[in-house]
């Protein structure tokens, strides 16, 4: 028969597995397993609504079988099976979620050093092949009469030939290596072994997972023995089974470790980072049900794509109804993993029908509250886990806030971290309230792309200097975010732009009104001189040592401009901020301009536009005609 061949980067990590340099090899077991509970999951769930199907919830289970002479484990379910065609496509290609992701990680670390990923995540069918020299898989598909094998000796290919099977499910044969000095692969031939691992590993799995035993017992005495005969004993072989069944979110709080939480995420959901946060509920009321959720310390590398799917797993009554449940999650908390079961959904529901139930309605707006609660724990006992948490998922949050116009603001505005200029660290909202002076009006907020460039910006250098902390905005969704906020315990959001951001005492006001006085006709020259590239020129009220700012007027900021541009040309009208260019008439370069307006026009349009051009650069705003800037400054050059 034709050897098969793999495909490229299958056949890469089949020969990973294969010389694997991983000790933790006993972790085949527990992905053959769940494998095989998978299967059982979909069969279980067809038979919901399916009489055909013909079996119950107790029929279900998972066989381990050890043969000492053959060398071999064999793993059968009563699942769902597969047909030839799934046994080329599921086990001939890498799968998903799991080996694709584990070929990521092997592909970053080039040299292979971390080789321990292995088993923290899900490595599928493949690590099989860490302890064995072949795997044959027999198949039967449900609805099927057809059986196929599948078998393979490693990354040379495998066959794929007719076979007989009298009943529905999978079976796997793994004969394993002969020992070596350095792995007694032997030692998963013997029960005790094997029992103990799956009591490690596979414990929570909801079908029973039987082997059989040798036990020993006691003989029964003889007639006519002495009645101080040493007992006699006799082994006899029993089928146990090896799991408790009782998943980790149906078992007490108390009584399980953090250890077994973050092993158990790890495991179910493909991570090999502890998760930042554990979430247990065990609700009971209007709808009763388990809850165990998870919220992840980094975020996957497709989180902030189309293809990330949110939602948890929903049990009912321990069947698996769904793998990702989308109702139960805002989108606000959507990097949320985790499960719930509850008895009372429907067993009969399908999953069209489910998104209309009420329950999963009061479930999720329950577990929303939660997530908030527990977010809001870590924030305040844990801040560096926070700031790991906000790094990974603050987006998210921003996002839930701007969204709806703002109907999770509420919710959502405790939670939020901007970095601030005071501690030169993130702060909260409620942070920078309690820390404003006392005659502070307004929290203020700079917008741009990045920490150390909003800290030069010409138009904080008052504000700092008069002690006052600025919150750097370096999101583009963060200026939306102030202005669905609008207010803060009383206290208005302001931009650092606005033209009267920074107090002034009468004394300044007055000052200020008499420089407007004085430099009219060179404001108005100004704005002649460039015409539509401004809407306004200005004597500023906040610049220090800088002769000019660009700041715009009217809701649209620059920063929200940048943003605009930057979509694609379908996003309709672009927006455009109403820009104003501001002057401070004590500076150099200003007065030199003034003088320059009184003696020499064309001088002044020169300078003008000179200015003009700075403020672009500081705003870090694109010169829309460079070489004109230069010969400009050429021409000052002269
Ligand atoms: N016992 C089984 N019964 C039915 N189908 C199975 C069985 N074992 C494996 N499969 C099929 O083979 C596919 C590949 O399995 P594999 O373990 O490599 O990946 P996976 O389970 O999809 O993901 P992961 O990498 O997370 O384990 C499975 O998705 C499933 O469709």
């Amino acid at each position: 028969m034709a050897k098969k061949q793999f495909k490229a980067e299958s056949k890469r990590l089949l020969e990973l597995m294969i010389h694997s340099i991983y000790t933790h090899k006993e972790i085949f077991l527990r992905e053959i397993v769940s494998n095989a509970s998978d299967a059982l999951d979909k069969l279980a769930y067809l038979s919901l609504t399916d009489d055909k199907v013909g079996m119950s919830r107790s029929d279900f289970g998972i066989e381990i079988k050890l043969d000492q002479g053959a060398r071999t484990i064999t793993v059968t379910d009563n699942g769902i099976g597969m047909t030839k065609e799934e046994l080329e496509s599921n086990l001939g290609v890498i799968a998903r979620s799991g080996s694709l992701q584990f070929k990521k990680e092997m592909e970053q670390s080039s040299s292979g050093e971390n080789m321990d990923i292995i088993g923290q995540f899900g490595v599928g069918f493949y690590s099989a092949f860490m302890v064995s020299d072949e795997v044959t898989v027999t198949s039967r598909a449900y609805g099927s009469d057809e059986a196929w094998r599948w078998k393979s000796a490693g990354a040379d290919g495998y066959t794929v030939e007719e076979s007989r099977k009298d009943t529905v499910g999978t079976e796997i044969v793994m004969k394993l290596k002969e020992d070596t000095e350095e792995e007694q692969y032997g030692r998963f031939l013997d029960a005790h072994e094997i029992s103990a691992l799956v009591k490690k590993y596979s414990d929570y799995i909801r079908y029973p997972i039987r082997m059989e035993m040798v036990k020993h017992r006691r003989k029964d005495k003889a007639e006519g023995t002495a009645e101080n005969a040493a007992p006699e004993w006799e082994t006899y072989m029993e089928t146990e089974t090896l799991n408790s069944m009782v998943p980790i979110w149906q078992r007490p709080k108390s009584e399980v470790s953090d250890e077994e939480y973050r092993s158990f995420y790890k495991e179910k959901f493909m991570d090999y980072e502890d998760p930042a946060a554990v979430i247990t509920v065990s609700a009971e009321g209007a709808v009763t049900y388990k809850a165990l959720l998870f919220v992840p310390a980094r975020a996957p590398f497709d989180f902030y794509t189309r293809e990330f799917e949110k939602g948890l797993q929903l049990y009912s009554s321990g069947v698996l109804i769904m793998d990702k449940c989308p109702e139960l999650l805002p989108d606000h908390f959507r990097f949320v993993r985790g499960v719930v079961d509850s008895q009372d959904l429907s067993l009969n529901i399908s999953r069209e029908m489910l998104q209309h139930t009420r329950g999963l309605k009061v479930i999720s707006a329950n577990l929303e509250k939660k997530i908030k609660a527990e977010l809001r724990k870590l924030l305040e006992n844990d801040r560096p886990g926070y700031e790991r948490f906000w790094k990974a998922f603050g987006l998210q949050i921003k996002y839930g806030i701007a969204a709806e116009y703002g109907a999770h603001k509420d919710l959502l505005r405790d939670l939020l971290l901007f970095y601030s200029s005071a501690e030169e660290k993130y702060a909260t909202l409620a942070e920078y309230v309690s820390r404003m002076k006392e005659d502070q009006k307004y929290i203020y907020y700079a917008a741009g792309d990045n920490v150390a460039r909003l800290g030069k910006l010409p138009q904080t250098e008052r504000l700092l200097e008069k002690g006052y902390e600025i919150l750097y905005l370096t999101d583009e969704v963060d200026e939306f975010v102030v202005q669905i906020l609008g207010k803060v315990e009383e206290k208005e959001l302001k931009s650092v732009n606005d033209d009267n951001a920074v107090p002034e005492s009468k004394e300044e006001q007055e000052k200020h009104d008499k420089q407007i006085e004085e430099n009219r006709g060179l404001l108005d020259f100004v704005k002649e001189t460039l015409g539509d590239k401004i809407k306004e020129a200005r004597v500023s009220r906040k610049l220090k040592s800088h002769a000019v700012c660009m700041t715009a007027d009217g809701p649209v900021s620059l920063e929200m401009e940048k943003y605009f541009r930057s979509l694609p040309d379908a996003a309709g009208e672009k927006l455009t901020a109403e820009r104003v260019l501001e002057l401070n008439p004590e500076h150099p370069a200003v007065e030199a301009l003034r003088s320059a307006f009184e003696t020499d026009r064309e001088k002044a349009a020169l300078y003008a536009r000179v200015l003009y051009y700075q403020s672009l650069l500081m705003a870090d705003l694109p010169i829309e005609d460079p070489a004109e800037y230069s010969r400009l400054v050429y021409e000052l050059m002269k």
